[in-house]
């Protein structure tokens, strides 16, 4: 169902029509409290979408249509966003994934309120309503589209079936788009490169969104993909300070020189190519051992230019700048006692510990316990790859900053 999310009147009459046509291809009749809903196209698409997807999956009015079936041979009961979590496993994500949960949760706890007040969900269990909402989330497309209707542009919220099996991958071989023209109504995945097919036995795999870092893909569709080149290890204050004082062209160099080495023995030991076949969205391993180092090199580049961006802020605010650190031994070995003890702590069962809430910082929102699901074995194999694959940013900076220290004494 693509849901049309113009605001105010914009797109009112193509989702008249989009949902007209849904129904009798179902051959389903929406209850009106829905309709009104799904008409709403101000109202934010996933709370609009979780509600039809909740009726036309749940309802027995809709029991016997494609989507119903779809969904209960297809689709997981588990949860697969981290939307559910129990305490127990959410002990174990990075502290800096919380903030972005707690936020995740309280936009869809406030969502399920407005559709239990506005009776489009009625009969409905709160456990049955926040898995709706993991589904819309995890499986759902954002598409802009022409409204064939005033020929402007139309961003859409779309449940596909069939195409919302597609996995992500950042270095996708498809790409996905939309056609509501009345002839048309087509959702096509393509291959992404023109001249070059995916030939039979490789995975199609689209990306769900430029830049996304593995927290993100943890958090909203519970997996995690090594090699991921938008990873981050955040440093605090003290280490981005100590971060500002290396000198950045060194960094780089260093940084080739120690991807070089890790791509060449990752490539001896798994006798494998170089380059990855060009229709596969499979990374090598050398070039997943290139993406950590530079991830690794990104961590420490991006906050030491981030600490200087603040710091001339102050000063050009007339603030006085804050008392500069003077780091015993200088920046470089204390930058590698913290990546050392990150990555002891990314090694423990839990932790790392995190970070005090701010004295004024509203409780983080939790589901209710009614809605809370345990981690389901992909889940907490998902947050397992996630505290591994910052273990190892936290050690390639080990090696990087010994590197640096190295290149620059000899
Ligand atoms: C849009 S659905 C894709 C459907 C999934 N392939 C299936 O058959 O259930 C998104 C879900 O697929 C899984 N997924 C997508 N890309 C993945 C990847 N690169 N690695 C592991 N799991 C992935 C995650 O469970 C995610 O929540």
């Amino acid at each position: 169902l693509p849901l049309v999310c113009a605001p105010g009147q914009e797109g009112v009459e193509l989702q008249e029509e989009l949902l007209e046509e849904w129904q009798e291809l179902s051959k389903v009749q929406l209850p009106a409290a829905l309709v009104q809903l799904l008409l709403a196209t101000e109202r934010p698409p996933a709370a609009r979408l979780s509600a039809w997807f909740l009726w036309a999956t749940r309802s027995p009015a809709a029991a016997g249509s494609p989507l119903a079936e779809f969904a209960s041979h297809v689709l997981p009961r588990a949860s697969a966003s981290c939307l559910r979590l129990i305490p127990a496993e959410e002990a174990r994500l990075p502290p800096d994934a919380l903030p972005t949960l707690s936020n995740m949760r309280t936009q869809v706890s406030a969502a399920v309120e407005e559709l239990r007040a506005a009776g489009a969900v009625d009969g409905f269990s709160l456990e049955d309503l926040w898995w709706a909402f993991d589904m819309v989330i995890s499986r759902s497309f954002s598409v802009t589209v022409t409204d064939p209707n005033t020929g402007n542009p139309a961003p859409l919220a779309a449940y596909v079936p069939w195409a919302c099996l597609v996995n992500h991958s950042p270095n996708p071989n498809a790409v996905f788009a939309a056609d509501l023209s009345p002839d048309r109504r087509e959702f096509v995945v393509v291959p992404r490169l023109r001249y070059t097919p995916i030939e039979p036995g490789f995975e199609v795999c689209i990306s769900y969104g430029g830049g996304l870092d593995d927290r993100s893909t943890l958090l909203k569709y519970g997996f995690v993909s090594t090699g991921n080149v938008n990873d981050r290890l955040a440093l605090p204050a003290g280490m981005a300070e100590a971060a500002a004082r290396l000198k950045q062209q060194a960094m780089i160099s260093a940084a080739e020189a120690v991807s070089e080495r890790r791509a060449t023995a990752a490539t001896a030991e798994s006798g494998g190519p170089v380059t990855s076949p060009s229709s596969s969205a499979d990374l090598t391993p050398a070039e997943k051992e290139r993406n950590l180092v530079y991830c690794a090199l990104a961590s420490v580049l991006e906050a030491a230019v981030d600490w200087q961006a603040a710091r001339d802020a102050e000063e050009a605010a007339g603030q006085a700048p804050p008392a500069t650190k003077g780091f015993s031994g200088g920046p470089v070995p204390a930058l590698i006692k913290w990546a050392k003890a990150q990555a002891e702590a990314y090694a423990a069962p839990t932790g790392p510990a995190p970070p005090p809430p701010a004295p004024d910082a509203p409780p983080p929102c939790r589901p209710p316990a009614e809605a809370e699901a345990p981690a389901g074995e992909d889940l907490s194999a998902a947050i397992s790859v996630l505290r591994s694959e910052r273990r190892r940013i936290a050690l390639a900076i080990v090696e990087l900053m010994e590197e640096y220290r190295k290149q620059n004494t000899a």
